[in-house]
C-alpha cells in the first residue's frame, strides 16, 4: 500500500474581514483540489481567518465547533473530502480565550482541537534584529493536551508556532508514533531569519519525522509583519520545500517511507541511555 500523503500549504495573505478571509481560504483550497485531485491535506496557517494581534482576539473569538469559521472549515472538508489542519483560530470557552488549531476529517467531523500550550510572550530589544514585544499570555489561555491525529495510515502530531521552539512536545509526539508534526505558525520578521528554518531542521534531526509550518504572507503594512517562508522539512533534516514571502500555496507529496529508511539507519532512537536521563532527571 502506498505510505504517502498528498498535501498543500497555504501562505494566504489574512485581512481585516474575518468573513472575506475564510471565503478567500475555502475558495483557495477549492482551486488547489480540482488542479491536483490527489490532494488529501489542506494546511492553513495560524491566525488565518483575522490579523494576528491582541487587539483583534476578543473581536474574533468563536467557540469551536460551532463557530462560523469552524462551521465553514467542516463543510469545506466534506465537500471536498479531504481533511484539513485549519491554521489557528481565537477559540472562546466561557470568559477563556486560546490559540486553537481544529482539525476535519473528509466527512466534515472535527477530529482534533489543539490549543497552544506554549504562549507567545518575549521582549527583543530593537537593537537585536529589529526587535519585537509580544505577551500572548496577557490575553489568551494555554492548552494542555498535545494533540495527534489520525490522517491516512500516519499519526500527526500538532502544535502552534511557539510551540515548536519545545522539544519536549515534539518528542512526546514522537514517542506516541508520530511520522510528521505539522504546526501552523506566524513567527515575525525579528526572529524568523534567525530560528524559522533552524527549529524546524532540529525538530526533524531529533525525532526523525517530518515537519511542517504554514504561514500567512507577509504584509509590511500590518502591525506585526509574519515572516512567510511556509515549509516542509524531511526526515534527513533537509527542506524539501519552501514558499517565499507573498501569498504563495505549495503542493508536495510526502512519502512516508523515509521516517522508516531514516530509523533505521541512524538508530539514535534506540540508542538513547534513557537509565542515564532518568537519573539526572535532566527534563525536569
Ligand atoms: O517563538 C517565536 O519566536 C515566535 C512565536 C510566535 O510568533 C507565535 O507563537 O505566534
Amino acid at each position: 500500500m502506498p505510505n504517502k500523503l498528498t498535501i498543500a500549504l497555504l501562505q494566504l495573505s489574512v485581512g481585516r474581514e474575518v468573513a472575506l478571509n475564510v471565503r478567500r481560504a475555502a475558495d483557495s483550497v477549492r482551486k488547489l483540489k480540482v488542479d491536483n485531485p490527489r490532494l488529501q491535506l489542506a494546511i492553513l496557517p495560524e491566525s488565518f481567518n483575522a490579523p494576528y494581534g491582541q487587539e483583534y482576539f476578543p473581536k474574533v473569538a468563536e467557540e469551536v465547533p460551532k463557530g462560523p469559521t469552524c462551521q465553514s472549515l467542516s463543510q469545506l472538508a466534506s465537500e471536498l473530502s479531504i481533511y484539513i489542519i485549519g491554521g489557528s483560530i481565537v477559540e472562546r470557552e466561557g470568559d477563556k480565550l486560546y490559540n486553537t488549531c481544529t482539525v476535519w476529517g473528509p466527512d466534515g467531523a472535527l477530529i482534533g482541537r489543539h490549543r497552544k500550550i506554549h504562549l507567545f510572550t518575549m521582549s527583543i530589544e530593537p537593537a537585536n534584529f529589529g526587535g519585537v514585544e509580544f505577551d500572548e499570555a496577557a490575553f489568551l489561555s494555554a492548552g494542555s493536551e498535545p494533540t495527534v491525529v489520525q490522517i491516512g495510515q500516519q499519526k500527526i502530531g500538532i502544535g502552534i508556532c511557539h510551540d515548536k521552539r519545545f522539544e519536549e512536545l515534539a518528542r512526546i509526539y514522537r514517542n506516541m508514533g508520530c511520522t510528521m508534526l505539522v504546526y501552523p505558525s506566524a513567527f515575525c520578521i525579528c526572529q524568523g531569519p534567525m530560528h524559522w528554518e533552524l527549529l524546524q531542521r532540529a525538530r526533524a534531526t531529533d525525532n526523525q519525522l517530518f515537519v511542517v509550518t504554514c504561514s500567512p504572507a507577509r504584509d509590511n503594512m500590518s502591525g506585526y509583519v509574519a515572516y512567510g517562508h511556509s515549509m516542509v522539512v524531511n526526515p534527513w533534516a533537509q527542506v524539501q520545500r519552501e514558499a517565499g514571502e507573498g501569498c504563495e500555496f505549495i503542493v508536495e507529496e510526502i512519502d512516508f517511507d523515509v521516517v522508516d529508511q531514516v530509523r533505521r539507519q541512524i538508530p539514535i532512537y534506540k540508542q538513547r541511555r534513557t537509565d542515564v536521563y532518568a537519573k539526572a532527571r535532566f527534563d525536569l
